[in-house]
């Protein structure tokens, strides 16, 4: 049962005690994604360890089963049998990915090329979100699109006989475009060229090169990156290919074993990709202790466990270049800062509007209901905080089906002596299903609210 046949489920949360103990972080939800989209196409057969079983991630693998590939559970892996690049079968009814922005975008790109028709539904956050960022590149190739109201789900797409190459500049920050061009490119004769400005989460380009696709990268002297896909090429299962630990989940444990006083906490398994730190970097220079420790390599992956301790922060600002590398991360920040000395300034967020809900103004609303200092702008936020942040709290924050601002604001709540209230926590499930129970094994209080 999903979100969309439940009704909505308050949850509290409130200071109890220091938060202590380790928790190991579930799989990085990007990676399982593109590990049921490369799996579910490449022929042969591929094991996945660690993957996130979030409703986000189980979508993107019912839509591949529904294209043809095999994705069965066998004890702690998924064996995902490929169909071989090129083969995806016509789905016979709507793919529905719920709440999940990366599956329904990644998706599209990669069946838009294909000369038959593919509908795409979602819940309501996910039908207010804009496609046309990912439909624009897929037409220049050939694929028409039809849909209800402009580039919103839901709306089908068919590829045309001979899809075009084509060489994209993407126009905003975002590894989801990026990767949808990418994998169009899958299906499509010829080079096709993504060059990205700013450089975003690269696990599309890791990847793919690990499942055997002809990829390059050449990142020219301004720091441009070209990315070169040639088409049509194999792709094999890559036999085991292991998921680490996501570190937009692990964000939650970190953020709150540094506000929670007397707080210690270890965190196992946590990816620490450059392009996925900005938070742990940030959190760095505002004081705060976190020892990066056991270093090692996983899925071709960095990942380390870390040792995190409550801290004195100081407020900091947070450059907007450093936004690819948290963009998820910052109604988290938004917590922390509100324990921190000073002003925290977070710059370049307008890609926070168009989340799972406009997340800009759900953290300033939040923020709002429980007593912290803030001001909202077009594209920035400040935060300003007070070390002493016990008399915040016994606000209920409305989280508009967005799973980060339900887990950000019990994050706070666990510093409160009031308790923070969020009005619908069903959509953890979608990222991060072990959160609730996680926080709980620390010594945190999160409980239903019942009436
Ligand atoms: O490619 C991905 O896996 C993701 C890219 C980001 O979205 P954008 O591409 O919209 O920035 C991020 O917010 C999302 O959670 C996952
Ligand atoms: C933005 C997110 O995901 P998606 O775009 O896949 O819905 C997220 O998980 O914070």
């Amino acid at each position: 049962m999903t979100h969309e046949t439940q009704t909505a489920r308050p949850l509290t949360a409130k200071r109890i005690a220091a938060l202590s103990g380790t928790a190991r972080i579930p799989g990085d939800k990007s990676i399982s994604h593109r590990a049921f989209l490369f799996g579910g196409l490449a022929s042969g057969t591929t094991r996945v360890t660690g993957l996130l079983e979030g409703e986000d991630v189980i979508a993107t693998g019912r839509a591949m089963s529904a294209m043809g590939a095999r994705i069965a559970k066998d004890g702690d892996s998924y064996l995902v049998e490929g169909v071989g690049n090129g083969c995806l079968m016509e789905p016979e009814t709507a793919l529905d990915f719920g709440n999940a922005g990366t599956g329904a975008r990644l998706t599209m790109g990669l069946v838009g090329p294909y000369d038959f028709g593919a509908t795409f539904v979602g819940d309501a956050s996910l039908s207010k979100r804009p496609m046309g960022r990912v439909l624009d590149p897929l037409r220049e190739m050939g694929v028409q699109v039809v849909a209800r109201s402009r580039d919103r789900l839901p709306l089908s797409i068919h590829g045309p006989k001979v899809a075009a190459p084509i060489e994209y500049r993407v126009p905003m920050a975002s590894a989801q475009v990026k990767s949808a061009v990418l994998l169009a490119a899958l299906n499509t004769p010829g080079i096709t060229t993504v060059v990205e400005p700013i450089m975003t989460r690269d696990h599309t380009e890791k990847m793919l090169e690990g499942f055997g696709a002809s990829i390059e990268v050449e990142t020219d002297k301004d720091g441009v990156r070209h990315i070169r896909l040639e088409g049509q090429g194999n792709l094999k299962g890559v036999g085991h290919f292991e998921v680490p630990g996501d570190p937009s989940s692990a964000a939650f444990p970190i953020v709150a074993a540094v506000i929670v006083p007397g707080s210690e906490v270890t965190i196992e398994n946590v990816l620490m990709n450059p392009t996925r730190t900005g938070l742990i970097e940030t959190l760095l220079e505002m004081g705060a202790s976190i020892e990066i420790t056991h270093r090692r390599k996983s899925g071709g992956e960095d990942v380390a466990d870390l040792i995190v301790r409550h801290s004195e922060l100081a407020g900091v600002e947070v450059p907007a270049s450093r936004a690819p590398s948290m963009i998820d991360e910052y109604p988290a920040l938004a917590v922390a800062a509100a324990f921190a000395k000073g002003q925290t300034v977070m710059r370049g967020l307008d890609e926070l509007r168009v989340k799972e809900s406009d997340r800009l103004a759900a953290v300033a609303a939040g923020l709002a209901a429980n007593g912290v200092a803030h001001e909202e702008g077009e594209d920035w936020l400040v935060v300003t905080g007070d070390p002493d942040g016990r008399g915040y709290g016994g606000g209920t924050v409305e989280t508009h089906l967005d799973h980060r601002i339900a887990m950000s604001f019990l994050v706070l709540g666990l510093a409160c002596e009031k308790g923070v209230t969020v009005d619908d926590g069903r959509m953890i499930a979608t990222s991060f299903p072990e959160f609730v129970g996680l926080v709980q094994a620390l010594g945190g209080s999160i409980e239903g609210v019942s009436g």
